[in-house]
C-alpha cells in the first residue's frame, strides 16, 4: 500500500502506476523501444529525426507531468532511428518547475517498463572548465549531485525492490563502453575538435549561478553546470538501465568580475540550434552501434 502513499502534498507514483502508463503506451504503438532518449533544452530536433513516428502529447499520457519550459515541446515520440526502435522525450522536467523530484524522473521508470535497456540523456549546460568553448559537446563521465547533498534525491522514500536496491552504487553510473563508443564515433565523424569529457554538476535552478558559485563548483571538480539529467541518471541506474549522457556547452559560466557576459536561456537555445545536426548524427550513430553491441553479446 505504501506504493501509493502521499509524501507531504505529493502523491508518489509507484510500480503499478508506471506499469499502467507503460501498458497504455504499448497498446497504442507497435514500436518496442530498446533505447530511450531525452532531449535537452533546444535539442528537441533529435526527436524529429525518428522515422515511422507515433507521438503522444504529454497531456494525453496518464500520470505524466507537463512541460513548462521554452525549448521543451512536451511530446513522447516512438519511432526508429536507422531501423532501431527508440522512444524519445521531446522535453524533460526540472526541479525548478515545481514538480516533486520523483515526478521529474517518472519517465525513466516508464522507459524501463517499456523494455528500454539503454538511456541516452542530453542537456544544455554552462562551461566551467576554462578549456571548453561554446558549442563543445561534453561526454559526461561523472556527476556532482548538489541537491542530493541536501537530501533531495528521487530515490528517497520507500524503496520498491521491483525497480532496484535500496542503496544503488553510482561509481559506475555512466557506462564506460558507451563513453568510449561516443568518442570513437565522434572522431570518425570529424567532431574531435569539439568533443570533450567531464563532470556535470546539477543545481536546482532556475536562477543561473553567481560568479562565486561558478568559482566554487569549478574548484570542486565540475566541468559543466546545469539543472537536469542527474536525477534521471539516478533512477535509470537504480532500475538497471545503461546510461550515456552528454552536455552541449551552450554558454561559458561567468567566473570573472570584469566579464560583461550574462547567462540567458535564449543563448542556450540558440547554441542548441547550431549544433543540432551534429548531435543528431552522433546520437543516431550510437543507437545503431548499441544494437550491434547487444547482438554481439548474445
Ligand atoms: O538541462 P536542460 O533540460 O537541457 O536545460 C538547461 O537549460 C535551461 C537553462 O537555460 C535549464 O533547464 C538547464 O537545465
Ligand atoms: N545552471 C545552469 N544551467 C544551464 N543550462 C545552460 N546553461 C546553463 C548554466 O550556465 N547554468
Amino acid at each position: 500500500l505504501f506504493l501509493v502513499a502521499e509524501t507531504g502534498f505529493h502523491r508518489i507514483y509507484g510500480y503499478d502506476d508506471c506499469k499502467a502508463t507503460a501498458d497504455w503506451l504499448l497498446a497504442q504503438t507497435d514500436v518496442r523501444p530498446i533505447v530511450g532518449i531525452v532531449c535537452g533544452s533546444g535539442m528537441g530536433g533529435l526527436a524529429d529525426t525518428l522515422k515511422n513516428q507515433v507521438a503522444f502529447s504529454y497531456e494525453d499520457i496518464p500520470h505524466f507531468p507537463q512541460s513548462t519550459v521554452h525549448g521543451h515541446a512536451g511530446r513522447l515520440v516512438f519511432g526508429t532511428l536507422k531501423g532501431r526502435p527508440c522512444v524519445c522525450m521531446q522535453g524533460r522536467f526540472h526541479l525548478y518547475e515545481g514538480y516533486p523530484i520523483q515526478k521529474i524522473t517518472l519517465p525513466m521508470r516508464i522507459f524501463k517498463l517499456l523494455g528500454v535497456e539503454t538511456v541516452i540523456l542530453t542537456n544544455a549546460a554552462g562551461g566551467l572548465n576554462q578549456d571548453f568553448k561554446v558549442g563543445d559537446v561534453m561526454i559526461i563521465k561523472d556527476h556532482l549531485n548538489v541537491p542530493g547533498f541536501a537530501g533531495n534525491n528521487p530515490l528517497s522514500g520507500p524503496n520498491d525492490e521491483r525497480f532496484g536496491v535500496r542503496f544503488p552504487c553510482m561509481s559506475d553510473a555512466y557506462d564506460r563502453e558507451l563513453q568510449q563508443m561516443a568518442m570513437e564515433i565522434g572522431q570518425e565523424l570529424g567532431y574531435g575538435d569539439f568533443l570533450r569529457e567531464g563532470v556535470y554538476c546539477v543545481l536546482g535552478g532556475p536562477s543561473f549561478e553567481t560568479i562565486a558559485e561558478c568559482r566554487m563548483l569549478h574548484r570542486l571538480g565540475a566541468d559543466a553546470v546545469g539543472m537536469s539529467t542527474v536525477h534521471e541518471v539516478l533512477v535509470a541506474r537504480h532500475c538497471g538501465m545503461r546510461v550515456f549522457a552528454l552536455s552541449l556547452i551552450t554558454n561559458q559560466a561567468v567566473m570573472d568580475y570584469d566579464s560583461e557576459e550574462k547567462a540567458n536561456h535564449e543563448e542556450v537555445l540558440q547554441t542548441g540550434k547550431q549544433r543540432a545536426e551534429q548531435l543528431e548524427r552522433l546520437v543516431s550513430t550510437m543507437v545503431t552501434r548499441i544494437e550491434q553491441n547487444n547482438n554481439n553479446d548474445a
